[in-house]
């Protein structure tokens, strides 16, 4: 398999700390192709973006390449959350977690993210007001922290009134410590917590606090832990029944056969709604940044924006239904989504031998997929450091193969959030062009200068100028 001459030691960790991942990945692939074998140690480790073979491994084997590897190590509440959960326990979770984030229940929550927007474009006409540059980063990760903490969390962080302050540094500190997984893992191999304890215990207290008032039904929520108390409702009211129903002999071979957990403890709600926390902050928030940039770079694709969401909306309440209907808006998210990736990397583990087009690959090998070379590879995006949201009409798109897009991942282990971040970001993104226009100015860098870690990242904030618009 073609690819650089081993490392020893440090493998390859040199160069892609002193390159950051995306130009490091850019070298590679530019260098050796689509398939390219590197050794992480004793391990093999893949960067494949060869639409067919990753089709293979993320959808048609994905019972064999069912784990990732990047947060191996990982102890403490986050050993429970999807991210890190394998073979089984990972399919357990999924099943039990997934019809949270259907359409049903993202309209429930709705009400929640929408009190947030409201809230958010204020802070906008603020800045409007004030005639203030600021970088809209820092405003965004307020907006999509109090949407993750009031839709998953149960809990009202506030930030985007400075309220709070507590509650929101210590949700802050968990995502500042996995920003580097890499790191994470090493550290927790070695026996040490990423994470500060007295963050968790905050935070523990708090959600432990929620759940006993939900369970005595003291106060309800349309949130995430809401959702896990009913559904345990549900199901221990199911098995009352069926237990009712049976005679004993029967409960006890169903018992013997029913093996798969049907709810999560409250050790697990907590550690997935931290998982939510650190896999949907800050990505929503980057994507929310770089779709601004765009509008403040290219004034005639934000009218085009402008001018889709008065027809749709007017001056009428943004409702869900209302928000599915902008059309071009959504080709831009997209076209922002693949020019600026949050997730440029992600990663599968093979649990046998594998046969790989003209290779054989034993069992442990790692498939690293290179998101960012992928979205600008000039042979499936021509012209690709142009923004064309075209390039996501119907038409356009169906000429495409599917693994040409890869922002949310793709087959069973693929984004659980996906629709919940689109959601709030064409929330937040509607109710403030409606009432500002994004404006370069002297501290926006063009073209963006991206950071070297394993999220996308911008180096030095994104700086813009709003203006209120006149009715
Ligand atoms: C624009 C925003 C987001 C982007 C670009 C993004 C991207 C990704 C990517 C690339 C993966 C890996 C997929 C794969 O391995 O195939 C992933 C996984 C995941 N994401 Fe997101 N994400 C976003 C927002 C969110 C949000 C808001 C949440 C939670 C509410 C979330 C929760 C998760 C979880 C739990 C996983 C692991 C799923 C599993 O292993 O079963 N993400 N995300």
């Amino acid at each position: 398999m073609p690819g650089p001459a081993p490392i020893p030691f440090v493998g390859e960790l040199c160069y892609i700390l002193c390159k950051g991942l995306i130009k490091y990945h850019i070298d590679l692939v530019h260098k050796y192709g689509k398939i390219i074998g590197i050794f992480d140690g004793k391990t093999p480790f893949i960067v494949l973006s060869d639409p067919n073979l990753l089709r293979n491994v993320l959808i048609k084997d994905s019972n064999v390449f069912i784990n990732r590897r990047v947060l191996e190590g990982i102890s403490g509440p986050f050993e429970h959350g999807l991210l890190a959960l394998k073979d089984e326990q990972w399919k357990n979770a999924r099943s039990i977690i997934s019809p949270t984030f259907s359409t049903a229940k993202l309209k429930a929550m709705y009400g929640l993210m929408n009190e947030i927007s409201d809230m958010y474009y204020k802070r906008l006409l603020e800045y409007a007001d004030k005639q203030e540059i600021f970088d809209i980063k820092l405003l965004n990760g307020q907006y999509t922290l109090d949407i993750i903490a009031s839709c998953l969390f149960g809990i009202g962080t506030n930030s985007l009134q400075h309220a709070n302050v507590t509650l929101t540094n210590h949700l802050k500190k968990f995502f500042n410590r996995v920003i580097s997984p890499r790191l994470a893992s090493y550290f927790g191999k070695k026996g040490y917590s990423m994470f500060p304890k007295d963050a968790i215990d905050y935070t523990t207290n708090l959600v432990n606090q929620i759940l006993a008032r939900r369970r005595q039904r003291l106060e309800r929520r349309n949130d995430f832990i809401q959702m896990m108390i009913d559904h345990e409702e549900e199901v221990n009211h199911e098995e009352n029944e069926i237990n009712q129903r049976t005679d004993k002999k029967e409960q006890q071979s169903q018992q013997q056969w029913g093996t798969l957990k049907k709810t999560l403890n409250d050790k697990e709600i907590f550690g997935q709604a931290l998982i939510f926390l650190v896999a949907g902050y800050e990505t929503t928030s980057i994507l929310m940044s770089c779709f601004f940039y765009v509008m403040a770079t290219e004034p005639v694709i934000q009218e085009k924006v402008y001018e889709e969401i008065r027809q749709e909306l007017g001056d009428d309440e943004v409702t869900h239904e209302k928000l599915n209907q902008l059309s071009y808006l959504d080709m831009v998210i997209s076209e922002t989504l693949r020019m600026y990736p949050p997730g440029i990397t992600f990663d599968r583990v093979a649990s046998c031998d594998y046969q790989l087009g003209n290779y054989h690959i034993p069992k442990g090998s790692i498939i690293n997929v290179p998101v960012y070379p992928i979205h600008h590879d000039p042979n499936v995006w021509p012209d690709p450091e142009k923004f064309i949201p075209e390039r996501f009409l119907p038409a356009e798109k169906a000429k495409r193969h599917p693994m040409a897009y890869l922002p949310f991942g793709d087959g069973p282990r693929n984004c659980i959030g996906m629709r919940f971040a689109l959601l709030e970001a064409k929330l937040g993104i509607a109710k403030a062009l409606r009432v500002v226009e994004f404006q370069k100015c002297e501290k926006t860098q063009v073209p963006l200068q991206l950071g070297k870690l394993e999220i996308l990242n911008s180096k030095n904030g994104i700086w813009v100028r709003v203006v209120r618009r006149s009715q």
